[in-house]
């Protein structure tokens, strides 16, 4: 029996969508009840999300942000009430919503998948059917989302000196990355709250990534659970770790081993965030409703959107001093995620750590540094005076939506580039087929643009094929009024 004045959580086990475009709620499976009384205070995104929902189906809310092995993880045995026929609960009564109802409309009238000709139109598309909240968050940067622009405006500061009269009929584009191979050089990266675009999250970037072989991150803040998404890859497919590290090591220490005996091949620490950015957009957007990352512990100011609500459990004193720590307790590769200038690519050669990203976290942390590849174009250079390019490898991540911003960064000496919201919208507005066509895109212009810059292999690429004189001229927009 649901008392609708106790807060009790009632979720059922999965609701579905059909995902050529057309959303439909189906029938609902069987629910489960767990009384959350005594955890109230300690939710870490507060009170009032549960409050909201007692007795209620609280399934689309609490989707997107748990993993599903959260109330199994964190909430005693006692507290888990049994199953409940879904059919007999109160759905939370939705006042009508005339730009759900908009939205509804436009989904209806979405282009079909093959009018999607380059990652950018997979953007267009995502911004009309996405759920505000859901497009809040994965399109929003830092303050005035003046380096997100930066970040995709730095690769039309390169332009290319192409070679002619090179034999290019068969073009390779594979490379390895960490020591293992992959057909593409470009990664999945890590991006969290993967449910808020589609019911499946990580596990269907995990799919897409085996059908190209091409390497996933997983995120710290996913959706799924860390253990759904290991155990969706598929024969020997690659995946990395991304950490945000905790306050409490012991917590990190456990994620960190069981990672590694899980089998990722690589540990991507997020240095870039010692506190979250102000993503105003994501705020706008009240993610008040947000139920949080259980990592937390302690109450969490969720009026700061999505993302000051789920990352309170992350450590502003991660410094230098613990790279050695990193070290004894993994034999992964680490790699520093989040890397911006060329003074911290030389200590983390002398720390010894395997790579770094050039990374500003896709303009959703401090607003006005320079896009991973203006600090790319910095790097290589001293590296190569010091003759130290084999000894890191360097990535770079941010505003990547061509396959010619992949060939200049690995022109200037990338060893690959990691792509985030392209793969996010294309998940949210297509489902699997979207993320497939995403890279398929991808993959057909590496082929015309490896030709037409004169290249068969990724061994090929150099600086003298680009010219980067441009590239520190910054001309900010002003930015657009989002109110
Ligand atoms: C778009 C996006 C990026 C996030 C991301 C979530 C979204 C929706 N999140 S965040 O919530 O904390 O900011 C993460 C994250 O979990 N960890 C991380 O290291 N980078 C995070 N990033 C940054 C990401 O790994 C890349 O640096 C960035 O996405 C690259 O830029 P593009 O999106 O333009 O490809």
């Amino acid at each position: 029996v649901i008392d609708h004045s106790l807060p009790q959580l009632l979720l059922s086990d999965y609701y579905s969508r059909d995902y050529q475009g057309a959303f439909q709620i189906g029938a609902h499976l069987p629910g489960k009840a767990y009384d959350v009384t005594e955890f109230l205070p300690e939710h870490p995104g507060g009170p009032k999300i549960i409050l909201k929902y007692a007795g209620k189906d609280a399934t689309e809310e609490y989707d997107p942000i748990h993993p599903p092995d959260t109330l199994d993880k964190y909430l005693d045995k006692s507290k888990h009430l049994g199953e409940v026929d879904m059919g007999t609960v109160k759905k939370e009564q939705k006042e009508h919503d005339p730009d759900e109802e908009a939205r509804q409309d436009r989904i209806a009238r979405m282009p079909i998948l093959e009018q999607c000709y380059n990652l950018m139109d997979f953007e267009s598309v995502a911004r009309q059917v996405m759920k505000k909240t859901a497009w809040a968050y994965y399109s929003s940067g830092a303050d005035d989302e003046i380096t997100m622009r930066e970040n995709h405006t730095a690769f039309h500061k390169i332009w290319f000196r192409p070679r002619i009269l090179v034999d290019v009929e068969k073009v390779d584009f594979s490379t390895t990355m960490l020591g293992t191979k992959t057909d593409m050089p470009f990664y999945v990266t890590a991006t969290a709250l993967g449910k808020l675009g589609h019911h499946e999250g990580e596990v269907l970037l995990t799919k897409a990534a085996k059908k190209h072989n091409v390497i996933q991150m997983i995120p710290t803040l996913a959706s799924c659970s860390f253990d759904e998404i290991m155990d969706a890859a598929e024969g020997d497919q690659v995946q990395w770790m991304q950490l945000y590290v905790n306050k409490d090591r012991s917590i990190t220490k456990k994620i960190v081993e069981h990672a590694e005996k899980r089998g990722c091949k690589g540990l991507f620490i997020t240095v870039d965030a010692p506190q979250l950015g102000r993503r105003e957009k994501d705020m706008r957007s009240k993610f008040t409703d947000v139920g949080s990352n259980v990592q937390s512990g302690s109450t969490t100011d969720n009026s700061q959107g999505a993302a000051r609500a789920i990352s309170s459990f992350i450590d502003p004193a991660l410094s230098w001093k613990d790279i050695p720590w990193f070290q004894s307790i993994t034999k992964m590769p680490i790699i520093l995620k989040g890397v911006q200038r060329v003074e911290d690519v030389i200590r983390a050669v002398e720390t010894g750590v395997q790579g770094v990203v050039l990374s500003n976290h896709g303009g959703r942390q401090l607003d006005f540094a320079r896009s991973g590849v203006e600090v790319l174009a910095e790097v290589m250079p001293v590296l190569r005076e010091r003759g130290w390019e084999d000894r890191i490898e360097i990535y770079i991540d941010g505003g990547v939506r061509r396959a010619t911003d992949i060939i200049k960064a690995l022109c200037l000496g990338a060893k690959g580039v990691g792509i985030g919201r392209p793969f996010l919208y294309a998940m949210s507005s297509y489902g699997l087929p979207g993320v497939d066509r995403a890279m398929q895109l991808l993959k057909d212009e590496m082929e015309m643009n490896m030709r037409l810059i004169g290249c068969s292999s990724v061994e090929q690429l150099n600086p003298t094929l680009i010219d980067t004189r441009g590239l520190n001229m910054h001309t900010t927009s002003v930015p657009v009024d989002n109110l």
